[in-house]
């Protein structure tokens, strides 16, 4: 498989007239794992708000599924899980069923309405997901773990191409991190779902991810794990020790 899910050229990008984002070109292979780091404010977040289109570059270019931006249409293509989930109102007066089924709006032309494929879809990212079994509940009431598996669930409901992902386990104890890491895995080698996962875990990502992108408002280093890790470049850059932590594999 070598179409391009992900392709940016030249990109600079921040704002109110300050530069956040410097010069980035990488691409991205359809089915590739991309594990995005780096150190506070280095722009993790904004790159992943270009990808969404929630932010205008200055200038460079960035195409989608084989599409340049401006031309992008298919967002149910893309699944998006947002940072933590200490924005997440308890409140929220929806079931797990309800919350699921949302994420197939974005793939329906007026006037939206449910059908017998929703429902099949829906069916069966539950039981993919392991969460047939409190699809009555109320998302509010759930503990953060398995919150985040519905939304997760929500954002894979239309089998997306492209996965985004900014922090979504800051939130989550290490067994359940560590759990929600091996579903992202395993979907991406079963379903050959593309994923760009922001993370400040260096230490989980380096298990699960084929590559790395590391920020520091310009590309510090980008490829596949394997050349990161045998980068003298790279020993120089993060020291042993840091290199190594991010190299620990199964
Ligand atoms: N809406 C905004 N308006 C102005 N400046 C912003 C805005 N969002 C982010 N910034 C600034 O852009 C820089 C990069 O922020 P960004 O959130 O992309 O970094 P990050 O790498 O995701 O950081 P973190 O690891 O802390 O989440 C920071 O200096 C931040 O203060």
């Amino acid at each position: 498989m070598n179409e391009k899910a992900l392709s940016v050229r030249n990109l600079c990008a921040g704002y109110h007239g300050s530069e956040v984002l410097q010069d980035i070109s990488f691409s991205v292979n359809a089915g590739d794992y991309v594990g995005i780091c780096g150190p506070n404010g280095s722009g993790k977040s904004t790159m992943i708000k270009i990808i969404l289109q929630l932010l205008a570059p200055t200038s460079g270019e960035v195409s989608v599924l084989g599409t340049p931006q401006a031309s992008f249409r298919d967002w149910h293509r893309i699944g998006y899980l947002p940072q933590g989930l200490q924005f997440f109102n308890p409140h929220f007066p929806a079931t797990v069923d309800e919350v699921i089924r949302l994420g197939r709006l974005s793939a329906k032309k007026f006037p939206r309405r449910f059908n017998r494929d929703d429902a099949w879809a829906v069916d069966r990212t539950m039981e993919w997901m392991g969460i047939s079994h409190i699809r009555g509940a109320m998302i509010g009431e759930l503990s953060g773990g398995l919150r985040q598996r519905v939304l997760l669930a929500r954002a894979l409901v239309n089998d997306p191409a492209l996965l985004v992902m900014d922090e979504p386990t800051t939130a989550l104890d290490p067994e359940t991190r560590e759990s929600f890491y091996k579903l992202i895995f395993e979907m991406n080698r079963e379903k050959q779902c593309t994923v760009l996962l922001v993370t400040h875990d260096t230490a989980t990502i380096g298990k699960y991810a084929s590559h790395l992108l590391y920020l520091d408002k310009k590309v510090v280093f980008y490829g596949s794990f394997d050349d990161f890790c045998n980068s003298s470049e790279m020993t120089g850059f993060f020291g042993e020790h840091g290199q190594h932590l991010v190299c620990h594999r199964h």
